[in-house]
């Protein structure tokens, strides 16, 4: 089997960032890595895609059922052949972001794990990167020249950002995301390596 990484935090911490990072810098020291994200652009994620720019969310529930079911594909048909295949996985955005932001619309965030495990295998590894939430949105703005979308107001953020605060799995490693993109690839690599070269 392979190895399971995901990386997690809230909008504008970093994410995409460090996984094309972390991508690329396993690739360059020989491990077999594949890269890929959450929501896909499978048709429950472009659904979901869709949703983000409308003025109107879509109902708690109905978000959460696109999500998983999402999930479910992706599952089936990218994360795990590639562990069958050996390779290290590594996800931009995996479940504990719908705990997080679904549980933040008030379902309950652990009847969404029980859920979610079901049918998705644990992580090897979940790195949250933690950061608050004006400084995630500043990033946005920077980044995109305009103003965050439905799911990045900030105080929806804050509530996401509190159950990603509470979550304390064996699995999970907290970063502090306000740390250069170059420490933070250097910190997450140094917990990884051991992790992708141990035996399975
Ligand atoms: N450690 C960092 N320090 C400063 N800026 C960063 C850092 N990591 C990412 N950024 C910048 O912040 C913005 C959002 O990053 P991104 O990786 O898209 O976040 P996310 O995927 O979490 O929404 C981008 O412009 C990116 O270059
Ligand atoms: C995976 C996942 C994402 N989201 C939200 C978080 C983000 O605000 C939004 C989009 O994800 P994001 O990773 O920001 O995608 P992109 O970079 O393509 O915009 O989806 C959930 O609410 N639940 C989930 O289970």
């Amino acid at each position: 089997m392979g190895k399971l990484i995901a990386i997690e935090g809230i909008d504008g911490t970093g994410k995409s960032t460090l996984a094309k990072n972390l991508y690329n810098a396993l690739k360059e020291k020989g491990f077999d890595a594949v890269l890929s994200f959450e929501p896909t652009f499978g048709r429950y994620g472009k659904i979901l895609r869709q949703s983000f720019t409308s003025p109107e969310r879509l109902s708690p529930e109905e978000e959460l059922r696109l999500f998983t079911e999402d999930r479910r594909e992706h599952v089936r048909d990218f994360i795990e052949p590639a562990l069958k295949e050996g390779k290290i996985v590594v996800l931009d955005r995996y479940y504990l972001s719908t705990i997080a932001y679904q549980g933040a619309r008030g379902l309950e965030p652990e009847k969404i794990r029980v859920e979610n495990e079901a049918f998705s295998p644990r992580p090897d590894l979940a790195i949250i990167l933690v950061l608050d939430p004006e400084s995630a949105l500043r990033r946005i703005e920077e980044k995109r020249g305009e103003t965050p979308n439905s799911f990045e107001a900030l105080d929806y953020l804050r509530r996401v950002k509190k159950i990603f605060d509470e979550l304390d799995y064996p699995f999970i490693q907290k970063i502090d995301a306000s740390k250069s993109k170059e420490e933070i690839l250097e910190d997450v690599l140094n917990i990884i390596i051991p992790l992708a070269t141990e035996d399975t």
